[in-house]
């Protein structure tokens, strides 16, 4: 049997506007996260994705809605109170303090006697991946051991929601992907409900179950990662997701473009020139009514000289329809 999910456990926004000096940042956001899953808020940056975190942490009064937790509005309820924890992209570790005892920290803070507190150091810095690094300085560490330090610091007494701020966005590209994966991993591990703020989709994705498009202040679409990705809402929520290009009604991520053998290609277009990208040989053409794309050549065939017209066939495994529900 299939465990039916309480409808109001988790966290829910209701209409919530957040505003600086009359100016709002964040207007009638609604969204709901269920317990034990990850929701990705992802938007460009200005677009409010912070302001809705804070708002979620206590940390900006609402001037309209509500935040609930597990079906209890939280008005009222201070930051310290609300059972959550917060990590940002610098993790700000104490730098007098070591690795162990910056986990430790928040624990210490509750009186945990001090076996305990041993004991479930060693069990985070374990699910983080850095078992023996208790006694480190933090000066000592690599910018993503730092990160995992303080993921473990923000899960030391077990949040009933983690808050993420573009956890990973200061690390290079090649770790940011192993440590989205790793995050995945360590957050299913510790079955932590967690809201992840990012403007990086593939980060999203992979960390995350739900996805939450915010938009000039407004989340203008939610729902379960995959459904999102096969139908964004419109050519701006596709941009976001990864879709460049629209080609009628029809969002089309960058590497879908293939040069057609012959005739029977789905578009026309004009070739600009060929250039080398880190995914191989492309050719930019001038797609008839979409504009400049990269098209993938074909490969043993004279390459199309610029200025020559070619046809364009576009992946649909590569494409998703335009109009989906909003939230
Ligand atoms: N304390 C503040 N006072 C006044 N305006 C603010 C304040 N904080 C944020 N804003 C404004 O609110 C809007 C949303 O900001 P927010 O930080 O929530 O965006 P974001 O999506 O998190 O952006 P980024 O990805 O760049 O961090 C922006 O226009 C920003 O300038």
């Amino acid at each position: 049997m299939v465990e039916e999910k309480d409808p109001e456990g988790g966290l829910r926004l209701r209409g919530v506007t957040v505003a600086y000096d009359g100016v709002p940042a964040l207007a009638d956001a609604s969204l709901h996260l269920p317990a034990g899953e990850v929701l990705a808020v992802l938007g460009p940056s200005g677009s409010g994705k912070s302001t809705l975190l804070r708002a979620v942490a206590g940390l900006e009064p609402l001037t309209a809605g509500s935040v609930a937790f597990d079906g209890a509005d939280l008005a009222g309820v201070p930051p310290h109170r609300r059972g959550f924890a917060l990590m940002f992209q610098d993790g700000q570790l104490f730098g007098h303090l070591s690795v162990g005892r910056n986990v430790a920290y928040p624990l210490r803070l509750r009186r945990t006697p001090r076996a305990a507190t041993r004991a479930r150091v060693g069990e985070l810095l374990a699910l983080v991946g850095l078992d023996g690094y208790a006694d480190r300085a933090p000066g000592t560490l690599s910018g993503g051991e730092r990160q995992r330090v303080a993921l473990a610091r923000a899960l030391a007494c077990a949040p009933r929601l983690l808050l993420l701020d573009e956890p990973l966005s200061a690390l290079d590209r090649a770790l940011r992907e192993r440590l989205a994966g790793d995050l995945s991993g360590i957050l299913r591990t510790a079955g932590t409900t967690a809201l992840l703020v990012t403007h990086d989709v593939d980060e999203a994705y992979a960390v995350a179950d739900r996805v939450a498009l915010v938009r000039d202040g407004r989340v203008v679409q939610e729902g379960a990662v995959a459904d999102v990705d096969a139908a964004p809402r419109d050519a701006a929520v596709a941009r976001l997701l990864g879709y460049p290009h629209v080609v009628g009604d029809r969002a089309v991520r960058r590497t879908a473009f293939t040069l057609a053998a012959g005739a029977g290609g789905a578009c026309t277009g004009t070739v600009l020139h060929a250039r080398a990208t880190s995914a191989g040989r492309r050719l930019l053409v001038d797609l008839d009514g979409v504009g400049p794309v990269d098209v993938v050549p074909l490969p043993g065939t004279p390459e199309p000289e610029p200025g020559e017209r070619v046809e364009v066939h576009v992946d649909p495994t590569g494409t998703a329809p335009l109009g989906g529900p909003g939230r």
